[in-house]
């Protein structure tokens, strides 16, 4: 157990992308992009669309669990959605109180709730109630919405409604996405509960994973926008993990990039054969090939460019390119 979990991220880390990069190692546990649940018992085909895996034991081709995400502030129909998921075969469910979007915002849902622990208790506590005692309910938190006054009150509602686990991503929803995240903020809660806190924020290489867990005290982390800047990072911090003499980043760092085309040109190859093949039996839910190939391969490259100057060079190289076939003959000639 390397206890790293791949952070869900909406719009980026979607099926094929945890197939992918759940093939490379060192990931144990996926968390699907987020259901929102609004006022209806979702069909099926909503469950198979955010997560296929559920046709197949809920887990990846690599066999690493994947478990689904809710988002939504009435405990009756999360409790509903969550039972339907148990129902077909959901190996986990996650609740999602960090989003900050606006939108999730505006309609109560998300990081909002952090004002409200009372109703965190009560929608935790109905999941809870709604699924089988064996299954593993957790929620994902940031460390309050303006400030981190409620960060304790929230955390001990959650697991006083029952559940299994915490994630907490060390900022508040006002402090965004800026960086520093603030590791030291989670002590106080992995102190306050007796649930495994799992840190996330910011771990981008395998010293700060390193330094997350030394400071937090967590052994679990959750990895998001590191592990799509450098597919190979879960690997190489369970390395490290397993022989401190590995910890070297520069011994990985040589590695990187060619790691990172070869996940981006299996990527590509995937996404061309349900363009070239559109009535063959893709469990993938792309919709439009040509849209998907080219928003997910700027936003990939341009996270990656962040650390990688070959990224930036295709990035630059694809980026007016309009076709699929341009796009994809470019990742695939690159070195
Ligand atoms: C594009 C994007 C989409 C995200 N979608 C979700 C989501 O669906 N559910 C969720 O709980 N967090 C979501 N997050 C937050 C991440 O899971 C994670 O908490 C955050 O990126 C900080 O971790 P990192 O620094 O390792 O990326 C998203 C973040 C990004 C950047």
């Amino acid at each position: 157990m390397n206890h790293i979990t791949l952070a869900p991220m909406e719009g980026v880390v979607d099926y094929l992308l945890r197939e992918l990069l759940s093939e490379i190692g060192g990931i144990d546990l996926c968390v699907t992009e987020f259901i929102r649940v609004t006022d209806t018992r979702l069909p099926t085909s909503v469950f198979h669309r955010i997560c296929p895996e559920l046709k197949h034991g809920c887990q990846t081709r690599a066999g690493t669990p994947v478990h689904i995400q809710f988002l939504g502030n009435n405990p009756q129909l999360l409790a509903l959605n969550a039972a339907k998921a148990a129902e077909i075969g959901a190996r986990g469910i996650d609740l999602n109180f960090g989003c900050p979007a606006k939108t999730v915002c505006r309609h109560k849902g998300g990081a909002i709730l952090l004002q409200e622990p009372e109703l965190i208790h009560d929608i935790v506590k109905a999941i809870r109630k709604a699924v089988p005692d064996e299954m593993p309910v957790t929620a994902k938190i940031r460390l309050g919405y303006l400030d981190g006054d409620l960060a304790i009150d929230n955390a001990k509602a959650i697991e006083d409604a029952g559940a299994n686990g915490l994630a907490v991503h060390a900022r508040t929803k006002l402090q965004g996405y800026k960086p520093p995240a603030y590791w030291e903020d989670i002590v106080a809660i992995r102190e306050a509960v007796d649930i495994p806190v799992v840190a996330n924020g910011d771990i981008f290489s395998v010293e700060d994973a390193r330094r997350c867990r030394e400071i937090t005290g967590c052994q679990r982390i959750m990895v998001g926008r590191g592990v799509l800047r450098n597919p190979g990072l879960p690997k190489a911090i369970a390395s490290s993990t397993a022989d401190k003499h590995h910890c070297d980043e520069q011994h990985y760092g040589e590695q990187r990039w060619h790691q990172s085309l070869d996940i981006l040109q299996r990527f590509t190859r995937k996404v061309v054969q349900v363009a070239e093949y559109p009535e063959a039996d893709h469990p993938y839910g792309i919709n439009n090939p040509k849209r998907y190939l080219d928003g997910r391969l700027k936003q990939w490259l341009s996270m990656m460019s962040k650390t990688s100057e070959q990224a930036r060079q295709l990035f630059e190289q694809i980026k007016r390119e309009t076709c699929i076939r341009g796009m994809s003959e470019k990742v695939y000639r690159a070195t």
